[in-house]
């Protein structure tokens, strides 16, 4: 049995605080074998070194569309609707599966280099994902997104099917690091009847669900005219409310929708770059934490973000959460690196996100050896206040390093680059 042992360095604890301990990883089984005072953590046969730096659990991306690092930077400064609809819908709409595969091992890239470890990812052409992130090492909750708004009957259904397809086919694949869900787009654009035929079917199979919700006014309000009821009351309904189901955004909630999402213990994944960007609002993200709802931290894709770093997110979070409650003690550093850790590998329903023995060995090192983090004061507060994604000088999944030293060892970095810049620019060419 191989035992890669991370050691001289600090460790964050599930309880936040950070001590002086060595990890020791099993690959093989791909968890945490044993964490502690060095003196007392066996031996391992590799060594990972650790020393001025901080062992922290890998961080998770709840919710992404990773190929759309092709259009990061095509189209920004727009509301949700028209920037959808105008730009980004009708270049996606010539993706071919080479493009998402090229875009999504782009997006991987990003993530291991920062330090994220699982993400959630809406897309298509998702077998392609399902093989990058088999490839790449990572871990990962994976989706068809339906839209119905637009189609015929015929091709409206034919995206249900093919949703509940993917769903079948890939969960457990990459030896059980891919899991899969249902994922209808959203609320407002996947019709009616579709949800009511086809979240039964889900159902069945006990397949979870994600999908967009309360992300902007311009989708609340419809439902609200339509159907005489909050969208998440409509979603109860529709029994898109399960405990294994986690939302994106969560924007536009009110006290009866947080009581819900508590009552049922669906998950809510914020996006603040993505809110903020598209000016869709803020999230009432420490009443939700208030209210005892598991909240977890997506970036959302790179078209409205625009990057895949969640040391990012989390500084954005932090920000933001203060500016909507116009208080500053609101979601503090802790509850933040809890929501991007914990928070966020709850929602995915993957047992990641905390250092203890027998949880999965995913696992990033930081870097503290440099200007923006010094003193060492508070090392929870660095995490989300001054740490950023290339700080990140170790990344590892299920127990395998994915990154040494700063270098990827699963992806050819510079090809990947190229591969992405050469794709995006020919589908643009193509859609324009
Ligand atoms: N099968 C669908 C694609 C859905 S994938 C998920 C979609 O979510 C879109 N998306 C990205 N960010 C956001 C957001 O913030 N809100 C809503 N949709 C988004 C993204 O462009 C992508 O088309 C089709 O054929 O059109
Ligand atoms: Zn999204």
């Amino acid at each position: 049995m191989t035992k890669l042992r991370i050691a001289g360095g600090q460790v964050l604890r599930p309880d936040a605080s950070v001590e002086r301990a060595d990890v020791l990883v099993d690959s093989e089984s791909g968890d945490i074998a044993a964490v502690g005072d060095p003196d007392e953590v066996p031996e391992g046969d590799e060594t990972l070194d650790a020393e001025d730096g901080l062992v922290m659990p890998g961080l998770v991306n709840a919710h992404t569309h990773a190929a759309m690092t092709l259009l990061r930077g095509y189209a920004d400064d727009k509301e949700l609707d028209a920037w959808l609809q105008e730009d980004i819908w009708p270049v996606e709409a010539e993706f071919t599966p080479e493009d998402v595969r090229a875009g999504t091992e782009l997006g991987l890239l990003e993530m291991i280099r920062s330090g994220t470890t699982a993400f959630a990812d809406m897309y298509f052409h998702e077998e392609e994902v399902v093989e990058a992130v088999e490839d790449a090492g990572l871990r990962a909750r994976l989706g068809y997104g339906i839209v119905t708004v637009g189609k015929d009957e015929e091709g409206a259904r034919e995206d249900c099917e093919q949703s509940l397809e993917v769903a079948r086919e890939f969960d457990g694949a990459a030896d059980g690091r891919v899991k899969t869900a249902f994922m209808p787009h959203s609320l407002t654009t996947v019709g009616e009847e579709y949800l009511r035929e086809f979240v039964p079917e889900a159902r069945e199979d006990g397949i979870a669900l994600h999908y967009h919700a309360n992300e902007t006014t311009d989708e609340v309000d419809p439902i609200v005219e339509e159907e005489g009821q909050r969208p998440l009351d409509y979603a109860r309904e529709l029994d898109m409310t399960d405990e294994s189901d986690f939302v994106a955004h969560g924007v536009h909630l009110d006290s009866t929708e947080i009581d819900l999402l508590a009552e049922t213990g669906t998950s809510v994944v914020h996006c603040p770059a993505s809110n903020m960007k598209l000016a869709s609002g803020m999230a009432p993200v420490q009443k939700l934490l208030d209210a005892g709802v598991t909240v977890g931290l997506g970036t959302d894709g790179t078209a409205s973000n625009n990057d895949l770093d969640v040391f990012d997110e989390m500084r954005d979070a932090a920000m933001v959460g203060k500016l909507a409650e116009n208080d500053a003690s609101a979601v503090p550093a802790e509850s933040v690196v809890r929501m991007a850790t914990e928070g966020s590998a709850s929602a995915l329903g993957f047992d990641s996100g905390r250092i203890e023995e027998g949880a999965n060995a995913d696992l990033a090192v930081v870097d503290l050896d440099a200007a923006h983090l010094t003193p060492h004061h508070d090392l929870v507060s660095h995490l989300v206040y001054a740490a950023r994604g290339s700080d990140v000088r170790h990344t590892l999944c299920d127990g395998a390093v994915l990154m040494r030293d700063r270098e990827v060892l699963t992806l050819d970095a510079e090809a990947v680059r190229e591969r992405a810049e050469r794709r995006a620019a020919a589908a643009v060419e193509r859609a324009e």
